[in-house]
């Protein structure tokens, strides 16, 4: 059973401010229950308890359902209220919004999309966004849609936009905050976290947005029937969008748009302007917040600063440097928004109404002029009321606390004051793409893990309710473990906890430097061969022996091993299906990691342990806790992830895997973690007394080959220009973690990836660093000096 719950002071105004109220009866108690219908969460006939608090009123049977569809059909006001929606969809405002625009535009029919595959990719999307986020949650990407899709609307656009351009600016809307970790760059870059080292130190969320986004469609499979140049169409556009909308790369979009229209040459029949136009006019739709009604801009602005609030509470507590619109301390929600709405938004939009004059324009232009005033009343009253409270005390007491401060220095605590400050905080973050060269150098140099190391238990010890709440991440941030083990302390080997304990999809700079390369391959060569499944469904002879295995093996072979390896694993009775949605398992991840032997050839080896481990059902275990842990917040959700467990082969010569939809019931009754149930059955895997394979094999050195693995789909490779594997390599790169690296496909090579060895791009090298320290004690490969030629390390 679902419990919908109106927020105190949000319930009726939200459905009454846009005149939806049919004339419901109202039940003594004020809860009614109901039997939704499409706008449901999730499982049939389930219950939906409806309780409006404040004025007992409550919706009856279906009504829900007709009211949200009511609401819906305003989707193109510009008033339209997205809280609303959400509460009425039972937190679906994404899914429902999405899935209406794809008809409404007509989407559907003219792109022949699967419904199905359509609807899988929106809820995807929206199951992607946290929903702990204040701001940056599902229904920040709904209203952003919404805004989106009112600009498709206007005149000019809509005559200039193909439907390929007007699918590409929604999914772009939907998907451009994706698995947002609540942070801002500044912050992952000052933690070190995983994502800041995968870019660069530039447009890290950004990248991280679009690379997720990209994953999500690959796994839905929503446009696999496209044919290439379409597919590649949308890709650029879609990463074009999604880039676009760094906040500190406002300046430079709005000096280009201001100069096209001082210049009057915009012009949209040409496809790059038309691109530029979407550019901005998601810019535009992403903060075009305090552009709406004042009581839903109020609403947003009260979100987003509650938001930074929590990124200030958090530097606070790791002695990070506060960012100033972060500082509850000294800054207040008015302050904040006169200054956005002055300095950053009034500008875009001043620019937007010059491009496209338009009743909606002018809509916008007063909303923004109206809040902002608004805001700057408040922030006015606030001064005077503080500054009433502070004449307030006696002369004496004044005195005192003067010496007081003077004494202890504490004058410097001050706020910085102004009512600028945001403006103040946004020129000095502005910057240009170019820029972004430079930091890759310097940033990371200057901004040592060691100096930034936070009061943060040593011990690993720490309770859930140790760590703030903001650290609670998915892939965009590693779990509280990752942030006290790796990302905030250097990385070294010796402070990364070895054992069952916690594996997560690792942060490149976490893989392990291991000298005992040797040992796991020996070790894991000889699970594979006493693997149960020896000889009876998988030509095990016919394999290249991993011990032996080097540059003769061809990368060919590694993907048709992960063929045969995905017919072994149907003849278990496993759904290849399933499966596919799993890295390691399947014949393109394979593959993609093949290139990785193309690279380096002990990584090879790994791939082909990979798949071997995954043959032998231990990998699909592992990553379906990972899976599981990543993917969800709750028992009950987890448990949805699950079932392909149960669907394991349990015939003797398999695991007897012990997660059972019963066990994950008695977790939620008491109150348990569902981390700890998983491990302790990973526990009780490994300690499966009739398992050989797993007897035989050193439970640390398997654990350390999955961190190899993770750390290999961190590091994984675009093959968008590999005409076999584009769509099948990258789906699994992006879609198992969702931490796919910027890697340009190696496009200079003739022939794809499989034609010769592949010298890594510039780009790709800090990427492949840690591959390369990896291999440091291994015999092969010569370590690579930072200063050597990027190709260098590569050549033989
Ligand atoms: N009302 C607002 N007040 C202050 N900052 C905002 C507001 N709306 C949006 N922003 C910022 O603008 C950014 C636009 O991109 P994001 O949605 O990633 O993150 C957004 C916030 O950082
Ligand atoms: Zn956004």
């Amino acid at each position: 059973m679902i419990m919908v719950v109106a927020g105190r002071g949000h319930n009726m105004d939200d459905v009454a401010s846009v005149q939806l109220l049919p004339p419901f009866k109202r039940k003594r108690d004020g809860i009614v229950r109901c039997r939704s219908n499409s706008f449901r969460q999730s499982k049939k006939n389930e219950n939906i308890e409806l309780k409006m608090l404040d004025d007992k009123t409550c919706y009856q049977d279906g009504e829900i359902l007709q009211l949200g569809k009511r609401l819906l059909s305003t989707v193109g006001e510009w008033d339209f209220n997205m809280f609303t929606l959400n509460k009425l969809t039972n937190g679906r405002a994404l899914f429902h919004t999405s899935l209406h625009l794809f008809q409404e535009h007509n989407l559907i029919e003219i792109f022949k999309l699967d419904i199905v595959k359509l609807m899988r990719f929106i809820s995807l999307v929206e199951e992607g966004y946290h929903s702990s986020n204040p701001y940056h949650n599902a229904v920040h990407a709904a209203d952003v849609t919404q805004a989106m899709h009112c600009y498709l609307r206007e005149r000019k656009l809509d005559k200039a936009l193909s439907p390929l351009e007007k699918m590409t600016a929604i999914v772009s809307a939907i998907t451009h905050d994706l698995d947002h970790p609540g942070v801002n760059q500044a912050f992952l870059i000052a933690t070190s976290n995983h994502l800041a080292t995968l870019y660069n130190n530039c447009s890290v969320l950004e990248n991280h947005h679009w690379r997720s986004a990209l994953g999500l469609l690959h796994e839905s499979g929503v446009f696999e029937h496209f044919d290439r140049s379409l597919w590649k169409t949308m890709e650029w556009q879609l990463k074009s969008l999604i880039l676009a909308t760094d906040i500190t790369r406002q300046q430079e979009f709005l000096l280009r748009l201001r100069n096209h229209l001082d210049q009057n040459n915009l012009n949209l029949d040409d496809i790059e302007h038309k691109n530029f136009v979407l550019q901005i006019a998601l810019k535009c739709a992403d903060i075009s917040n305090p552009g709406r009604p004042w009581e839903l801009s109020k609403r947003w602005s009260e979100l987003v600063c509650d938001e930074f609030f929590k990124q200030g509470d958090c530097e606070r507590q790791f002695n990070l440097p506060v960012t100033p619109f972060c500082d509850r301390l000294s800054t207040t929600v008015a302050k904040i928004q006169t200054g956005f709405m002055n300095f950053v938004v009034m500008p875009l939009f001043k620019e937007w109404y010059r491009f496209n004059r338009t009743s909606l324009s002018e809509v916008m232009l007063s909303n923004i002029k109206a809040n902002a005033d608004n805001w700057d009343r408040i922030a006015l009253e606030a001064e005077a009321q503080k500054l009433k409270q502070e004449q307030e005390p006696l002369a004496e007491e004044e005195e005192e606390e003067e010496e007081d401060l003077d004494n202890d220095g504490m004058n410097d605590m001050k706020p910085p004051g102004g009512s600028h400050q945001y403006h103040t905080t946004i020129v000095v973050i502005e910057r240009t793409a170019a820029d972004c060269d430079d930091e890759k150098q310097s940033t990371k140099s200057s901004e040592s893990a060691e100096s930034i190391i936070p009061d943060l238990p040593q011990t690993g010890d720490s309770t859930e309710d140790d760590i703030p709440l903001c650290l609670y991440r998915r892939h965009s941030l590693p779990p509280p473990y990752m942030m006290c083990r790796d990302t905030m302390f250097p990385n070294k080997r010796e402070s990364f906890q070895r054992g069952l304990s916690r594996r997560y999809s690792l942060p490149v700079g976490a893989m392990p430097n291991s000298n005992s390369f040797d040992k796991l391959v020996e070790k894991l060569s000889s699970l594979v061969d006493s693997s149960p499944t020896n000889g009876t469904h998988f030509d095990y002879d016919q394999r290249p022996r991993i011990v032996s295995i080097s540059q003769s093996l061809d990368a060919k072979t590694l993907s048709s091993a992960a063929l045969e390896a995905s017919k072994l694993t149907s003849a278990h009775g496993l759904d290849p299906a399933l499966l596919a949605q799993r890295p390691y398992t399947s014949e393109p991840h394979i593959a993609m990691l093949a290139h990785q032997y193309k690279l380096n050839n002990r990584i090879g080896n790994l791939a082909y342990l990979a798949k071997n481990l995954s043959v032998a059902g231990i990998v699909p275990h592992l990553h379906s806790r990972v899976h599981a842990n990543n993917r969800t917040e709750s028992v009950s959700t987890c448990r949805q992830s699950l079932p392909s467990l149960s669907t394991l082969p349990v015939d003797g010569s398999f695991f007897n895997i012990p997660i059972h939809n019963e066990r994950l019931d008695s977790a939620e009754a008491s109150g348990q973690h569902v981390n700890a149930v998983c491990e302790e059955s990973e526990r009780s895997l490994f300690g499966e007394k009739n398992n050989p394979a797993i007897q035989n094999t050193d439970k640390d050195l398997l654990i350390e080959a999955m961190h190899c693995v993770d750390a290999i789909c961190l590091s994984g490779v675009d093959t968008a220009d590999n005409p076999d594997l584009t769509h099948q390599s990258t789906t699994i790169a992006h879609s198992s973690n969702h931490v796919a690296p910027a890697l340009k496909s190696p496009s200079s090579q003739p022939g794809g990836m499989f034609s010769g060895r592949h010298h890594a791009t510039e780009e790709e090298m800090p990427l492949l660093q840690p591959l390369q320290n990896f291999n440091k004690d291994s015999n092969s490969e010569p370590p690579r000096s930072k200063k050597s030629h990027p190709n260098d390390s590569f050549s033989h």
